[in-house]
């Protein structure tokens, strides 16, 4: 265990989100509170509009925020110039989205050592790194292979590969599996749990599956951007 083991890896205090759209004002998030522990992986449930996508743009910084403060490894991620998030972002956090958002004219490997080019590492070793991560995913026979030449299972695999490449401390995942037929949902959360059981590698995920949910090791439940409940089935560290 770390000395940082007992430290929350995110705490989100009082975060407020309003969008404006004309006369409109939408409150998406309402001064919700979230602190995320080392190791969890935590899914995000609610209906539809109650904020769950708001609620991973926002504390991932990849959105602004209108009230409230987010901790990532105790540095306020609003407090920053938007190049020094954009930096903090690279280093500790990886995305894996619905839609694969993998780049097509990239092969498997080039995909995902991007952010390790990203943040400077050096051109072999990211190769290097990339390719492992890719044997970790089960890919290994697939690195040379570009995106369309690839499963919907295959390509969001290769998404998580580049999601955890880096060694994020935390991964957001907005409905992963929302674009997978069952067999090929399943393996990639088979695969998101045994990163996160293996590696200890923390995972928020929004989901409307709720076999999905209930699996994980904590579950929360949004309504109105607020959240309503909160639900620990695991050890919340490791
Ligand atoms: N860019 C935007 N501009 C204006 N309103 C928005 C915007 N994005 C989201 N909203 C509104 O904010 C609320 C929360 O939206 P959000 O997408 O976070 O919900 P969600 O729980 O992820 O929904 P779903 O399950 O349908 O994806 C909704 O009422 C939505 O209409």
């Amino acid at each position: 265990m770390t000395t940082t083991a007992n430290e929350p890896l995110l705490v989100a205090e009082s975060v407020t989100k309003v969008y404006r759209t004309g006369q409109q004002e939408v409150v998406a998030l309402d001064e919700l509170n979230l602190t995320v522990w080392r190791g969890e992986l935590v899914a995000v449930m609610g209906p539809s509009g109650s904020g769950k996508t708001t609620l991973l743009n926002c504390l991932s910084g990849l959105d602004d925020i209108d009230g409230g403060r987010v901790l990532v490894e105790g540095r306020d991620l609003f407090a920053m110039s938007d190049h020094e998030r954009t930096a903090h972002r690279a280093r500790s956090m990886g995305f894996v989205f619905q839609s694969f958002n993998l780049i097509p004219v990239l092969d498997a490997a080039e995909n995902v050592e991007l952010p390790l080019l990203l943040v400077g590492v050096p051109a072999r070793e990211a190769r290097e790194r990339a390719v492992a991560m890719l044997d970790k995913v089960g890919l290994a026979g697939r690195a040379g292979h570009r995106p369309n030449e690839l499963s919907g299972g295959e390509q969001q695999r290769v998404t998580i590969a580049r999601a955890l490449v880096a060694g994020p401390a935390v991964v957001w995942a907005d409905e992963p599996t929302g674009n997978l037929d069952s067999a090929m949902a399943a393996q990639v959360m088979d695969l998101l749990r045994r990163l996160n059981e293996d590696e200890g590698q923390a995972i928020v995920l929004v989901t409307h599956d709720d076999g999905i949910g209930h699996s994980a090791g904590r579950l929360v439940t949004m309504r109105d951007g607020r959240l309503i409940r909160d639900e620990i089935r695991a050890p919340a560290m490791r």
